[in-house]
């Protein structure tokens, strides 16, 4: 039976094999701040991290002035029989209510996880909201009547670790979202991307003003698109911005511009129209100018985000894109990380390889020639196989 909560669009609910989650009374529209809340229980720092001594004695304290009805709310949180009953639950305060707490939300806390993959990933993300002292939950996909809301506990790419094993170190629950139940070798491809991207990351900065920007651009491009087919669409945001800077440090205003209000926009979406996030890209966005280094690399027209990267970041429903085909997986597979990523940054990926080439007449008459001889070839081979 669903449970009303004090916010009309969403229930409580049982989902089976999570425990409670929440799902969603209307449709709701991306971008939609679907709740904010104040933590019910709030606890010192460390609750759900490492815990030190110091922390755990600070923390049984805490527990035990709480009134019966929100000792029983603690309760109400799931805990892995192997686990200890207070650690367990720990687990579920959202790391919010500043740098030295830690919250329990009534409605929030309910929400379950769902892991970014190219299968299925998060239509949910939370942002604690310093001003209001609130936790929000915001839609960053659109959700319909009835769907659950799900939300990354691990959305941070840069600490990626395959899922199913993190979560179960991490969390203490065996997921078993779309994502984690793929056959083990398209987990292994996600692995090696997500190993190149955040190789890639680190290094770009230091490739401004070293190497041709318009590559540099392309690159992060590529990236994008890489990421987001992984299901870590916030990643966008900074790239976008990355791109952003180096089109700023060459004083190209209108590229600036068009990366800036991807990365603005993003920032909306997650963090909502009030945050510093989004009015810092705002600012930059109106006024490119404005950036620190503006134009220090020397004046170069580079390029904004093209119609590929636009359509991915503007669609209205995020579509899960299309997996690798058999070959592209196999060319995956057997690339170390490094070679990997310089195939990645070259745009010998996924996305060029979905690309068709363009063929000329002559070209199109062997092309057609050689699979009939394939194909002759390979009808013979079975003929003597048999
Ligand atoms: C923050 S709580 C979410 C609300 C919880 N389901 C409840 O009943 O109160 C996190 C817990 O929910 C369960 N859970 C969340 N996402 C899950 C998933 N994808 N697969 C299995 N269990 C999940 C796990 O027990 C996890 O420790």
């Amino acid at each position: 039976m669903p449970t009303d909560t004090k916010f009309p669009r969403i229930a409580i609910v049982d989902i089976p094999g999570k425990g409670k989650g929440v799902i969603a009374k209307e449709f709701i529209p991306r971008g939609t701040l679907i709740i904010s809340e104040r933590p019910r229980i709030t606890l010192p720092a460390n609750a759900s991290g490492i815990i030190d001594i110091q922390g755990i004695f600070g923390i049984l304290e805490a527990l035990s002035a709480l009134s019966e009805e929100d000792a029983e709310f603690f309760q109400s949180f799931p805990c892995a029989p192997y686990e200890d009953p207070i650690l367990g639950r720990l687990k579920h305060f959202t790391p919010c209510v500043g740098d030295d707490a830690f919250g329990l939300c009534l409605t929030i806390c309910r929400t379950n996880h769902t892991c970014c993959s190219p299968k299925e990933s998060p239509n949910a993300s939370y942002v604690w909201n310093r001003s209001a002292k609130e936790e929000e939950l915001r839609a960053i996909k659109e959700i319909h009547e009835g769907q659950e809301i799900e939300v990354s506990y691990t959305s941070e790419i840069t600490t990626y670790e395959p899922h199913p094993a993190y979560l179960r170190r991490k969390f203490g629950f065996e997921c078993f979202c779309k994502g984690c139940t793929r056959p083990a070798v398209e987990r292994h491809i996600s692995d090696q991307r997500i190993l190149a991207y955040n190789a890639f990351v680190p290094r770009l900065h230091s490739r401004f003003g070293q190497e041709n920007p318009l590559q540099i651009l392309k690159d992060i491009e590529t990236q994008i698109l890489i990421v987001c087919e992984e299901g870590f669409t916030f990643e966008i945001a900074g790239r976008a911005d990355d791109a952003f800077e180096l089109c700023a440090l060459h004083g190209d205003a209108a590229s600036a511009r068009q990366w800036e209000e991807i990365c603005r926009d993003r920032y909306a979406m997650y963090f909502g129209p009030n945050s510093e996030h989004f009015k810092t890209a705002q600012r930059l966005a109106a006024r490119p100018q404005d950036y620190r280094a503006w134009q220090m690399l020397g004046r170069r027209n580079l390029k904004g985000p093209s119609k590929q990267v636009l359509e991915y970041c503007y669609r209205k429903v995020e579509t899960v894109p299309a997996l690798p085909t058999e070959p592209s997986i196999s060319a995956v597979v057997s690339k170390p990380v490094a070679s990997q990523d310089t195939a990645i940054a070259s745009g010998s990926n996924l996305h060029s390889a979905s690309a068709p080439p363009k063929l000329s007449k002559s070209q199109k008459k062997k092309a057609r020639a050689k699979a009939k001889k394939q194909a002759e070839e390979s009808s013979s081979k079975t003929i003597v196989a048999m």
